[in-house]
């Protein structure tokens, strides 16, 4: 019930008004969301970290914020290691205007990744964009075979989409959003996640396993035990702000793990969808509000 109305107040063009000019909540963003990308970058990159950097912006509505979203991504190019990742969202490229256009821009985003040694992968959205991400997505890869893409757990296909997958960069994650059909109760979630898994790990897919939950994370490593995937066969993956001690001691034990690290003014729904999953998120944005007056 409450992620639901988190998720709807993260859709409230009101609520971002009052949230996000409020000065109250500058510190709660800081935690989740890069202030000084660079440094970030040089901080995680120094503790053996991976990380993958999201320019926030979804959704836009005309040809030149696309355009816009691109100028951004290749300026952040610029400050990113060889072995960097970036997340890119199609929407912020124009998914919506159109799907030529979507893959025009990601192409470009991706051509000049790969001249720095950076991979591209293509976050997953809300469920009417599905369909073009996977479109999108397989034509990329006819010249980029290393560009990833996001298979979201509470979707009942996602095991197909597994399947279909074979030799992708697969980000596994459980699901921001909603969707008509998707597995709601934690149980199914988490027994479709590890339905999943077992193929990615099984097959010829390199997992990229985005989670924070302890008991799904001992479950990857099990597999990839078991699977013979040796520490670079696949990693570990987490949204920067959560679980850092846990980052750091998967990182200190030898295993990839990357940090999803997201930067830019227009963090206002993706805070909201933190906010969504975690109650005691909330508790926390709540009280720092509080505590400020
Ligand atoms: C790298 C990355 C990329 C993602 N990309 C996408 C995407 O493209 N599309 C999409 O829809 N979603 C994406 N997500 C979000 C994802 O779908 C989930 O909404 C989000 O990760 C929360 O799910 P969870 O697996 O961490 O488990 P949850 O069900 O949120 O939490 C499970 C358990 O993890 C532990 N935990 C979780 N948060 C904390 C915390 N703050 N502190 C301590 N313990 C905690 C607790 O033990 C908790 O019970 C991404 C997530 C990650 C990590």
């Amino acid at each position: 019930m409450l992620r639901q109305a988190m998720l709807a107040v993260s859709k409230s063009g009101r609520a971002e008004r009052v949230i996000s000019t409020s000065p109250l909540t500058r510190d709660v963003v800081k935690r989740y969301v890069a202030d000084d990308i660079a440094a970030v970058i040089t901080a995680l990159t120094r503790r053996g970290l991976l990380v993958t950097v999201d320019h926030l912006g979804e959704e836009v509505r005309d040809r030149e914020q696309a355009g816009a979203a691109v100028r951004e991504y290749l300026t952040l190019l610029g400050v990113l290691p060889a072995g960097a990742d970036v997340s890119v969202k199609l929407t912020a490229l124009g998914l919506r205007l159109s799907e030529q256009l979507a893959f025009d821009h990601a192409a470009a985003i991706c051509r000049a990744a790969a001249g720095r040694g950076v991979t591209v992968t293509l976050d997953a959205e809300e469920h009417d964009t599905i369909r073009g991400l996977h479109a999108v997505h397989a034509a990329l890869r006819r010249e980029h075979p290393d560009v990833g893409v996001v298979v979201q757990a509470y979707l009942p296909d996602s095991l197909e989409r597994c399947e279909k997958l074979g030799g992708a960069r697969v980000r596994l994650c459980k699901g921001a959003y909603t969707a008509p059909g998707a597995y709601r109760s934690p149980g199914d979630v988490d027994r479709s996640f590890v339905r999943c898994l077992r193929v990615l790990m099984a097959g010829t897919a390199y997992p990229m396993v985005a989670t924070h939950d302890p008991r799904l994370l001992r479950i990857a490593s099990t597999l990839a035990v078991l699977d013979g995937r040796d520490v670079t066969g696949f990693e570990y993956q987490m949204l920067y702000g959560v679980r850092p001690e846990e980052q750091a001691r998967l990182a200190g034990l030898g295993a990839q793990m990357r940090v999803y690290v997201p930067y830019g003014d227009d963090w206002y729904a993706y805070l909201m969808r933190r906010l969504a999953e975690r109650p005691r998120n909330l508790a926390f944005f709540l009280r720092s509000l509080v505590s400020r007056r």
